[in-house]
């Protein structure tokens, strides 16, 4: 019985095929490369700040009765240099975060939160041939389009990557994506584990890759059943996938608990990677 593009053996539910659309890409492998503007670099000599054994140029006065303006200057004379205004620290470079885990772990959930909470996040719509549901609205939920519109973009590599949901495509736009990053913006991508993987092979490690997860799966498959969203077939496909996705979890570079009453305190988890992800010396370059 084909469901979707997730294939399920009845006898084994446990048993799931998937077919993603790129034929290069293999769904369990993630291409872990490291650019070498991520190694760290082994400390260097400090160059040092004048030479002690010069003779000062200007005497620097006594801290205790100089006046500022006058020990400011003399300090620079003599270092012989005058001291620069400009940021020590450059802007942080845009940071591409993908966001993924198991069906039902709650993705949608910490995106919507994150969306209120930071500025300067670009959440990256993505392109479907899907027929548009009631409610929803073209440039916001999706761009919807027909699938021979969709094919344009694939044939003119547009799309970062893509796939086909349950018979209809989607995929991620390139040109949104450089469009905000030339602005300054992070982007998030939200995407299902597979999607992931693919992304991984694509970006490599110039995006940071942070996994959600249940505290169990327990919770996991409660959570599914009561968001009430599901036929049974679905709900047995995206249980049965969830198991097997969760052994994706250490191809990511995070994981974070979305704990049952607990989404507020995944989000500032999630917040404070994207902090710490700024704060690195040797920051990601993603080239989209
Ligand atoms: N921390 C939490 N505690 C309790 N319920 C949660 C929590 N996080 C999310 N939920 C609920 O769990 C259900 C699934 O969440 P959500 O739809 O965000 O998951 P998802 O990962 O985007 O799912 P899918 O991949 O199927 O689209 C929703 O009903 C949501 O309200």
């Amino acid at each position: 019985m084909i469901i979707s593009r997730y294939c399920i053996n009845l006898i084994n539910p446990f048993s799931i095929t998937k077919t993603r659309i790129n034929p290069l890409l293999k769904f369990t492998k993630f291409n872990l490369k490291t650019p070498k503007t991520l190694t760290p670099k082994p400390f260097s000599t400090i160059p040092k700040m004048g030479d002690p054994t010069r003779p000062i140029a200007v005497p620097i006065p006594a801290v205790e009765s100089a006046d500022r303006a006058e020990l400011y200057r003399a300090l620079e004379s003599s270092l012989g240099s005058s001291f620069g205004s400009d940021p020590i620290v450059p802007t942080p470079r845009p940071l591409i975060i993908v966001i993924s885990g198991p069906s039902g772990v709650g993705k949608d959930s910490v995106v919507n939160s994150l969306r209120e909470k930071r500025e300067n996040i670009h959440f990256v719509v993505t392109a479907t041939s899907r027929a548009m549901r009631a409610g929803e609205v073209h440039g916001k939920d999706y761009f919807f389009m027909s699938k021979d519109e969709f094919l344009k973009l694939v044939e003119n590599d547009e799309l970062l990557e893509y796939a086909l949901v349950y018979g209809d495509y989607k995929g991620i736009p390139k040109q949104q994506i450089r469009d905000y990053m030339a602005k300054g913006y992070d982007i998030v991508l939200r995407v299902d584990i597979q999607g992931a993987a693919t992304l991984r092979k694509i970006l490599g490690d110039s995006a940071v890759f942070v996994f959600l997860v249940a505290e169990s799966e327990s919770e996991l498959v409660n959570r599914l059943i009561n968001r009430k969203t599901e036929s049974k077939e679905s709900l047995l496909v995206r249980v049965a996938t969830a198991k097997e996705e969760l052994r994706q979890m250490k191809n990511f570079d995070y994981v974070v608990v979305n704990a049952e009453g607990k989404l507020e305190s995944c989000v500032k988890t999630v917040e404070s990677i994207i902090d710490a992800e700024k704060a690195k010396v040797w920051q990601r370059r993603a080239v989209v």
